[in-house]
């Protein structure tokens, strides 16, 4: 075998995170061992699990563990693993490089700031990198199970740009990460100081993490009992324990480790399940979306156990796409330890823990959207409430219960802090329809004239602009027995509700008889554009505004599907106008038929513009409006 040793450089990123995770996490320096020894740790689950079809794999040692070791003189921390260990082609693809999806898009999203930043990086995860914030120089040693010995990798670094890797000859499976530390990190050479840490990050690790003791010397110096190796850590799956022998302290750092979050959960839930299946649930909500929470494959999510070995990630198999936010673990009794991800698509058992898993998530939010104090639902619902839209849409079973939990803006509160229940307990007497309209953003649904004749009757109106608001419309068309309308659709009657409708009613109808010449006009001079021109019920003070059919898409949405690249037949809207405006009064008198199509181009164009969309000629509308202007 020839010894190659070959130097390669960091991909630019890994470079990129590099420094700036040394300048922004320099504070927090000791949670190099915790990423390290949660590495260790998921490398000895791999190892177990592919152990469960290939004994061979344990290389007749299934004593899985964590070593740390400390040598003073030579200034270094060796943290070794007898885990799955890398390959070379696996350590050039996990160390050196980031294969993430949204990883540019992470790094677009740095501002500079370093706190912001801090925490960005924290969701990231630093993993592995975060041995430079102690360390000038790192030497890793592995060899992957089942693998001669011929095969290990050493791989140095000195986190510089640049890494050095050779094959070499490694007798023991497994990985030896060997820390060269900065001289102001000399500090982490005291073993009292790295058991604390292992003691304040590691307990919950399920494997023992294991240092030599100190050796105890007699009165005269000589050594009465020699160094012994001890195990630092509890070493037992956490969920396995009682709830009452844990403390929030230990919940929260097994969730960093499980959910690689830097940052405490805002919720968790711990229950062991005995029924037809007996599974335990230890999930927890983040506090922050990760950064991938909108990509395709998104990296961490629920990992499955069975009877305290790790199996998978396994989140779709496990919860529902739309609770991919949770993270956390599901240990259960019932499966066969070498199972498939084909067996557990088919399996009985993975359903049930998946119904059973997602009624109890949900019955979390509930408990967390009705607590009487804190505002922990409304972080959640900030980060979170697109993805529980997606579920009244794709949850069936479930429809009533996450209607329950969404939270909207309406024209009473800015805040996404309305339910439906809260909207339905506000409703006027005689009302018996939930209405909402959609826009591109708040502040044009807010604006949008079609809320006229709502504002002056006192209707409150739910304000819907998030891009999936039309999708939960289409699916979500009841609740609490009462029908969803959009404002901006089809005809409305709002004749039942507050007082003098029936005055009002006449009067409106003499307005409109009036001005049916002009509707009349501005039909003509619209032409094609228009399905219909129409007198209006919804407004009072705009002059027109555009609305869909009953039927059609709604104009919102046939933007968002246009500007997504969607092949969308033109569905033509319709335009009401407002019978007792002065300009469409102006133009039941009018006569020339240039001046009526360009007040009747300006009409439309200007209803447009209130959706917050751009009109099809927009410089011919300045120049109308122009002309208009000198006159
Ligand atoms: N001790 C180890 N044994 C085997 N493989 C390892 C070990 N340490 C790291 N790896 C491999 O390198 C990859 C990258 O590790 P790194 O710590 O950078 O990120 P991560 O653990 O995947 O995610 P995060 O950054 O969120 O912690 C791991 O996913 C794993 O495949």
């Amino acid at each position: 075998m020839t010894a190659t040793k070959e130097t390669r450089a960091f991909q630019t990123e890994v470079k990129q995170l590099l420094d700036l995770m040394i300048h922004s996490l320099y504070s927090n320096k000791e949670i190099f061992l915790r990423e390290l020894i949660s590495n260790a740790s998921d490398a000895a689950d791999k190892l177990r699990f592919e152990a469960t079809t290939d004994d061979a794999l344990f290389e007749g040692d299934s004593d899985l563990h964590v070593f740390i070791a400390i040598d003073k003189d030579a200034k270094t921390i060796t943290i070794r693993d007898n885990g799955i260990g890398m390959n070379k082609d696996e350590v050039i693809a996990n160390i050196g490089t980031i294969a993430r999806s949204g990883t540019k898009e992470f790094f677009g999203q740095l501002s500079g700031d370093q706190e912001k930043d801090a925490h960005l990086i924290g969701q990231f995860g630093v993993g592995f990198y975060s041995s430079f914030l102690v360390a000038d120089r790192v030497t890793l040693k592995t060899r992957r199970a089942g693998l001669e010995k011929e095969h290990g990798v050493l791989w140095e670094s000195k986190g510089d740009g640049e890494y050095a890797i050779e094959t070499v000859e490694k007798i023991e499976r497994g990985t030896e990460i060997t820390l060269h530390l900065r001289d102001e990190a000399t500090d982490y050479l005291d073993d009292w100081k790295i058991k604390s840490i292992v003691h304040k990050y590691a307990d919950h690790i399920p494997f023992p993490i294991r240092m030599m003791g100190t050796a105890v010397s007699g009165d005269e110096g000589e050594e009465v009992k020699p160094a012994q190796v001890e195990t630092v850590n509890q070493a037992s799956a956490l969920w396995t324990r009682p709830k009452s022998e844990l403390t929030d302290e230990e919940y929260n750092n097994f969730y960093k480790h499980v959910g690689h979050d830097f940052e405490d959960p805002l919720a968790r839930m711990h229950q062991r399940l005995e029924g037809k299946y007996e599974y335990t649930l230890l999930l927890y909500l983040p506090k922050r979306a990760p950064f991938d929470l909108w990509q395709v494959e998104a990296k961490h999510g629920v990992k499955l156990y069975v009877r305290r070995v790790f199996i998978m990630e396994a989140t779709e198999e496990l919860l529902p796409r739309y609770l991919r936010f949770v993270r956390g673990v599901i240990d259960t009794n019932d499966l066969p330890l070498n199972v498939s991800r084909e067996i557990l698509q088919k399996s009985p058992a993975m359903d049930a823990m998946k119904k059973g898993a997602t009624k109890r998530v949900l019955g979390m939010l509930e408990e967390m959207a009705n607590a009487e104090e804190g505002d922990n639902y409304a972080t959640f619902w900030n980060e979170f409430g697109p993805c529980l839209k997606e579920g009244v849409i794709e949850d069936h079973a479930n429809r009533d219960k996450i209607a329950s939990l969404l939270r909207f803006a309406t024209t009473e509160s800015d805040k996404q802090s309305v339910s439906l229940a809260d909207y339905v307990g506000r409703m006027r007497e005689g009302q018996d329809t939930i209405y909402y309209i959609t826009a591109e953003s708040l502040a044009a649904a807010k604006h949008s004239p079609h809320l006229e004749v709502f504002r002056k009757k006192g209707i409150e109106v739910v304000l819907l602009h998030d891009r999936i608001d039309e999708w939960l419309t289409t699916h979500l068309t009841e609740f609490d027995g009462k029908k969803l309308q959009s404002i901006a659709k089809g005809e409305l009657d709002l004749s039942n509700i507050g007082e003098n409708a029936e005055e009002e009613k006449k009067e409106h109808a003499e307005k409109a008889k009036a001005a049916a010449p002009a509707v009349e006009k501005i039909k003509e001079a619209l032409g094609e554009k228009v399905k219909d021109v129409r007198i209006s019920d919804r407004l009072t003070e705009s002059p027109a505004c555009l609305i869909s059919d009953s039927f059609d898409i709604s104009n919102n949405l046939e933007r968002i599907l246009k500007q997504a690249g969607q092949n969308v037949p033109d569905v033509k809207p319709i335009l009401e106008v407002n019978p007792e405006h002065e300009l469409i009064q102006r133009l039941t008198k009018m006569r020339s038929k240039e001046k009526i199509e360009d007040f009747a181009s300006i009409l439309f164009d200007q209803a447009v513009l209130a959706e917050g969309a751009l009109p099809e000629d927009p410089a011919g509308f300045v120049r109308r409006i122009n002309a208009l202007l000198v006159k």
